[in-house]
């Protein structure tokens, strides 16, 4: 499990001689365990943030403290290490690899990670123990994101990162895979990371950090969350 605390962090992209400034002096945390969503229109710096929390872009200023230590610090090496070990993602659109069935895209994450859970044990979990030999392209949208989500747990990471993870999924399937996402974040005891413009998640988070503009406009904390089958999408 894992803390994370962003600590002014600002994020300026240089394009044509112009200054874009994607994130500036932004400040929140999520607690170990919890179940955040990170809330925003389209620009309003959302991808940014997750790919700084990742580990695959660099901060302009500030400091990101992830289980107490500073990413802002590592070096190229150490921060592959990180991406590697310490994080899971969770993508729009799956990205699974199409020529291994369902089982060895799950379980060659496994393979990579130091310290993983068991793939079959995890599809089980996920409600795929009756797809593991099928390929990419016999998957439904819902099983396919399914999938990736026990790609992701299975290397046992502290983080779970999530990019839209329902943007694909018609909204009886993406509820059902948000549901799943709460559950494992429980059951696995991981701090999980949504990144949507959907507004109707919030009230089943744990904790909702809303951006506009790049800035950290307001955070919310729900001591009682919602079911995700409450929600009304
Ligand atoms: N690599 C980049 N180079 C230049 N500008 C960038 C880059 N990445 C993002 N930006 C700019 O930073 C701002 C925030 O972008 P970001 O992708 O983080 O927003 P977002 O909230 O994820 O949007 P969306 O919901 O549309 O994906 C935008 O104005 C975008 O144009």
């Amino acid at each position: 499990m894992s803390s994370i605390s962003f600590e002014s962090v600002s994020r300026e992209y240089i394009v044509g001689g112009e200054s874009v400034k994607a994130l500036s002096n932004t400040c929140f945390s999520v607690e170990e365990g919890q179940f955040a969503v990170i809330l925003g229109p389209s620009g309003s710096g959302k991808s940014t943030t997750l790919n700084l929390l990742g580990g695959m872009d660099r901060v302009t200023s500030g400091n990101i403290i992830v289980d107490g230590k500073d990413i802002t610090t590592l070096s190229v090496r150490q921060l592959t290490n990180y991406r590697r070990v310490d994080v899971g993602f969770v993508f729009q659109f799956y990205n699974l690899i199409p020529n291994l069935n369902c089982y060895e895209n799950v379980d060659i994450a496994a393979k990579l990670s130091r310290n993983p859970l068991n793939a079959k044990e995890v599809l089980n979990a996920v409600g795929l123990g009756k797809r593991m030999k099928h390929f990419p392209a016999e998957m439904s949208g819902g099983e396919l994101q399914r999938a990736s989500i026990a790609r992701a747990l299975c290397k046992n990471p502290k983080l779970l990162l999530c990019d839209e993870p329902t943007g694909a999924l018609d909204s009886t399937t993406g509820i059902m895979i948000l549901s799943l996402l709460k559950q494992m974040c429980r059951k696995y005891g991981k701090t999980v990371i949504v990144v949507t413009h959907n507004t109707s998640i919030a009230p089943a988070a744990d904790r909702v950090i809303h951006l506009k503009d790049g800035c950290v406009i307001k955070v919310e904390d729900n001591t009682l969350p919602l079911s995700m089958e409450k929600v009304v999408w």
